[in-house]
C-alpha cells in the first residue's frame, strides 16, 4: 500500500520549519517541500490524491530533541559497526594469518581494511605477496605499505596460503552471498586460488538462510547481454532484476573491475541443502523455491553472465582432499570459506566454521 508521509529535512526552529511529504510508492517517489512557521501543514494536493486512492496519512510530531537523538543513535549504529568489523578482523587474522606466508588474497569492500590493518600490525614482512580483487583491493594494500602482485603473474601451481574478504549475506551452511560493492568476479577467482578462504562480516551479515535480509543476489554480466539475462531471471523467478546504476542515476551503468555491469536478482530467500532433504521445497525453482547451489548453476549458465556472486559448493580443503581421489581432475577449486567471522552487537565475536 502507497505510504503518505511528512517529515523535517532539517533540525526544526520555532521560525523556520522545512517539512517534506514524501509518497512512497514501489516505483516512484514524489517530494513536495515547504516553509512554515505556525501555519497548519497541508495534506496531499488533489494530484496527489488523485494518485493514492488508498493512501494512509502519517503526520507525525517531531521536536529537536527526539530528531537529534535519532542522529546521535544512528551515528552510535555506525560506531558499533565500524567496531564489530574491527573486532572480527583482528581476531580472523590472529587465526588465520601465518607472517611467514607466502601468497595472501585480500577481498574488497569496508571489512577488509581492518583485515589489512591488522595484517600490517601482526607483519610488514615484505617477501609475503598480497593478491588483490580488484582496484579497491590493490589500493589498500598499496596504502599499507604491503606488496601487491597481480593475480595473473602468479606461477599456474601458486596456491595462496590463504585469502581473506567480506561478506553481504552467510547462511548457516557458510554460502555466501558477495558483489554488494560490485567485487565478486576477482574475488571468487582469488577464493578459488586459496587454500583457505576467511570471511571476515559484521553481525547484520549472520543470517540463517541467503536472502533474509540482503535482498538481491548480484551476477556480473556482459554488457551486450544485458537485457537477455533479465528476461532469463525473470523466467527464473527473480521478481524484478534491476541492472545496478552509479550513484548519480544519469551516470548510465555502474561498471566493474572488467568493465562489465551489474544485474541485482531478487528470489524469495533461498533453501541451504538440508531444507531440500527434509522437504521443505524442491529447490530446483519448479515450485518456486531455490536451493543455493541449484540457483548459482542456473545463473552461471545463462549466456553473457560472467560469474554470480554466490560462493557456495566446496570450501579450499574438501576441494583438495576429492581432487586428490579423482582421477578426471573433474573436481572444480572450493570458493566457500572455511571459517567466518562476525562481530557481534556486544563487541564480541562468532565463529562460524565448516565443522559445525
Ligand atoms: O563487492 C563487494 C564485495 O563482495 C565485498 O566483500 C562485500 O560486498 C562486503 O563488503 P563490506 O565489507 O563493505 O560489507
Amino acid at each position: 500500500m502507497p505510504l503518505y508521509i511528512r517529515r523535517p529535512l532539517q533540525s526544526p526552529t520555532s521560525s523556520n520549519r522545512l517539512n517534506t511529504f514524501a509518497l512512497l510508492q514501489p516505483s516512484r517517489i514524489y517530494l513536495s517541500c515547504f516553509a512554515s512557521s505556525s501555519r497548519r501543514v497541508p495534506g496531499p494536493s488533489r494530484q496527489d490524491r488523485a494518485l493514492l486512492p488508498s493512501h494512509r496519512f502519517i503526520t507525525p510530531i517531531r521536536t529537536f530533541a527526539s530528531y537529534s537523538r535519532r542522529q546521535h543513535q544512528a551515528k552510535m549504529s555506525d560506531a558499533n559497526v565500524e567496531a564489530a568489523k574491527r573486532a572480527a578482523a583482528r581476531q580472523a587474522v590472529k587465526d588465520h594469518f601465518d607472517p611467514n606466508a607466502a601468497n595472501v588474497g585480500i577481498g574488497s569492500g569496508t571489512t577488509i581494511v581492518y583485515v589489512v590493518e591488522a595484517i600490517k600490525e601482526a607483519s610488514t614482512n615484505p617477501a609475503i605477496r598480497f593478491i588483490p580483487t580488484g582496484y579497491q583491493s590493490r589500493q589498500v594494500i598499496v596504502k599499507a605499505g604491503l606488496t601487491p602482485i597481480a593475480f595473473d603473474s602468479l606461477a599456474e601451481d601458486t596456491m595462496l596460503d590463504v585469502a581473506f574478504d567480506g561478506a553481504d549475506e552467510v547462511d548457516v551452511e557458510l554460502n555466501c552471498i558477495k558483489g554488494g560493492g560490485a567485487c565478486l568476479f576477482q574475488e571468487k577467482l582469488v577464493a578459488q586460488r586459496a587454500r583457505k578462504f576467511v570471511c571476515v562480516a559484521d553481525y547484520r551479515k549472520k543470517q540463517d538462510r541467503l536472502l533474509t535480509n540482503w535482498p538481491t543476489i548480484p551476477i556480473e554480466v556482459a554488457p551486450l547481454s544485458v537485457p537477455a539475462v533479465l528476461r532469463a531471471l525473470k523466467t527464473l523467478g527473480a521478481t524484478e532484476p534491476k541492472l545496478r546504476t552509479t550513484l548519480l542515476e544519469k551516470s548510465g551503468p555502474l561498471k566493474t573491475d572488467q568493465d562489465f555491469y551489474i544485474v541485482d536478482a531478487p528470489f524469495k530467500t533461498l533453501l541451504v541443502m538440508e531444507d531440500v532433504k527434509t522437504g521443505k521445497g524442491n529447490g530446483d525453482g519448479s515450485d518456486g523455491t531455490w536451493e543455493v547451489n541449484r540457483l548459482s548453476e542456473a545463473i552461471k549458465s545463462l549466456t553473457g553472465v560472467l560469474e554470480v556472486g554466490i560462493f557456495s559448493g566446496l570450501n579450499g580443503p574438501d576441494a583438495e582432499a576429492l581432487r586428490a581421489t579423482d582421477s578426471r581432475k573433474t573436481v572444480t577449486s572450493g570458493q566457500k570459506p572455511v571459517a567466518v567471522y562476525f562481530g557481534m552487537a556486544d563487541g564480541t565475536v562468532e565463529l562460524r566454521t565448516a565443522q559445525q
